[in-house]
């Protein structure tokens, strides 16, 4: 068994893997980390390695008191990945991109890839055919648009997430409610119609805190896999212990 952990800029996702087959998911704040690791090992006491990726400002030492049950492997751009990497700045890749690139490329072989994971922000990650890893794009996620709007102005409240009724908002809030999540569907078929348009025999995975929400509305239709991230850990530790 493995418990894989995904350590987001919001929150902290893990799951337990037996083979290629979740057995329970979690979803926790940061500093709920120490006692729900706890709580999950206890559980399952069959977990022989916990695997992580981590960009929130959580870093190995925090996993250091769990060596005592289980192997600890916290992913970094030293570990060994299935796709070469095109980034013009390696080494400032963030390590949950590389695990989906990776899931994307094992998952999916012999085919252009474009992850969509709309979390904190939304990263758009494009590995092509011959497993090139090229790159795509950051923008801010659906919460982090609302929350924007609110800090960096005078006026303008901070809301919470909610259907727009219309494109054209006729309030201050269906305006915000407009923009950011009108906004937020636009861009993203916007970028896949861009991506159709360049690339052929192409599959598109969207994951993320917002992706369910997505997969309804946008033009473009998406499979959504909010585990994906979790499913790509568990695939990229497999694949770092059969090519070690
Ligand atoms: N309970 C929740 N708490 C925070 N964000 C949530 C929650 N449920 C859904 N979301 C949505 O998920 C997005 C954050 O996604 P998530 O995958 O948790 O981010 P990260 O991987 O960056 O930590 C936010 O834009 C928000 O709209
Ligand atoms: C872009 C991100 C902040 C996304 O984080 P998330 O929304 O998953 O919490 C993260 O992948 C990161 O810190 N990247 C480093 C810069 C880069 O990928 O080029
Ligand atoms: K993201």
């Amino acid at each position: 068994m493995i418990l894989t952990v995904d350590v987001g800029n919001t929150r902290i996702k893990a799951a337990v893997f037996e083979g290629n087959t979740v057995l329970e998911s979690f979803v926790f704040k940061k500093n709920e980390l120490q006692e729900k690791i706890e709580n999950i090992l206890k559980k399952f006491q069959n977990c022989s390695d916990l695997v992580v990726a981590s960009v929130g400002n959580i870093e190995k030492q925090s996993f250091l008191a769990f060596e005592k049950h289980l192997n600890i492997h916290f992913l970094t751009h030293e570990d060994i990945f299935p796709f070469v990497n095109k980034y013009a700045t390696p080494k400032t890749l963030g390590i949950d991109r590389m695990v989906l690139a990776s899931g994307a490329t094992l998952k999916f072989p012999k085919q252009n890839r474009l992850v969509i994971d709309a979390g904190t922000c939304i990263t758009y990650d494009f590995i092509d055919e011959n497993d090139n890893y090229l790159g795509g794009a950051i923008s801010p996620g659906l919460r982090l648009r609302y929350e924007a709007l609110h800090n960096y102005t005078a006026k303008l409240p901070l809301l919470t997430f909610e259907t727009p009724e219309l494109y054209i908002g006729n309030s201050t809030a269906q305006a915000i409610h407009s923009g950011v999540v009108n906004g937020f569907v636009y861009e993203i078929d916007g970028f896949i119609d861009e991506y159709r348009a360049n690339f052929s025999n192409f599959i598109i995975i969207l994951t993320g805190g917002d992706a369910d929400f997505l997969a309804k509305r946008l033009k473009n239709t998406i499979f959504a896999n909010s585990n994906f991230l979790l499913e790509s850990l568990n695939q990229t530790f497999q694949y770092k212990i059969d090519n070690d």
